[in-house]
């Protein structure tokens, strides 16, 4: 069994910071478990245009207050606590927090470590691991 704390994880250099988003990536690619699980905080007054090409991601808000778009077809979705949306069809979306947002976040392929979002919201396939 793999045990962690958040405290632990950003100890070990496990919360990778971005310009809107922090994520702190508790299970990851080498645990061997087919999924990477993470606890992403979403700062407040922030829109984070994001597509994940590569990779299925589901997506639970635990606290805050925001809202997703689906670029597609521009539906909005509200997110409040309990709320849980499912990126089923790699879609591409919008992400606004009006209060800030805490999410636990699920990947399928699992992301090795250090992934942030490149200039499409996508992240690769393959990334450097944390040490
Ligand atoms: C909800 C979302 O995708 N936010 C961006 C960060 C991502 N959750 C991650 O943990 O890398």
């Amino acid at each position: 069994m793999i045990v962690r704390t958040v405290d632990e994880a950003i100890k070990t250099g496990r919360q990778i910071k971005s310009e809107t988003w922090n994520s702190i990536r508790l299970s990851l690619k080498d645990d061997n478990m087919g999924f990477s699980f993470h606890i992403t905080t979403i700062y407040a007054g922030t829109e984070t245009p994001i597509h994940y090409q590569n990779h299925l991601e589901t997506v639970y808000c635990i606290s805050g207050k925001g809202e997703v778009e689906t670029v597609a077809d521009g539906k909005v979705y509200p997110i409040v606590p309990g709320t849980v949306y499912i990126l089923d069809k790699h879609d591409k979306h919008l992400l606004r927090a009006s209060e800030k947002l805490q999410l636990a976040c699920v990947f399928n392929p699992p992301l090795h470590g250090k992934e942030i979002h490149d200039e499409n919201g996508v992240y690769p396939l393959e990334a450097e691991p944390i040490e």
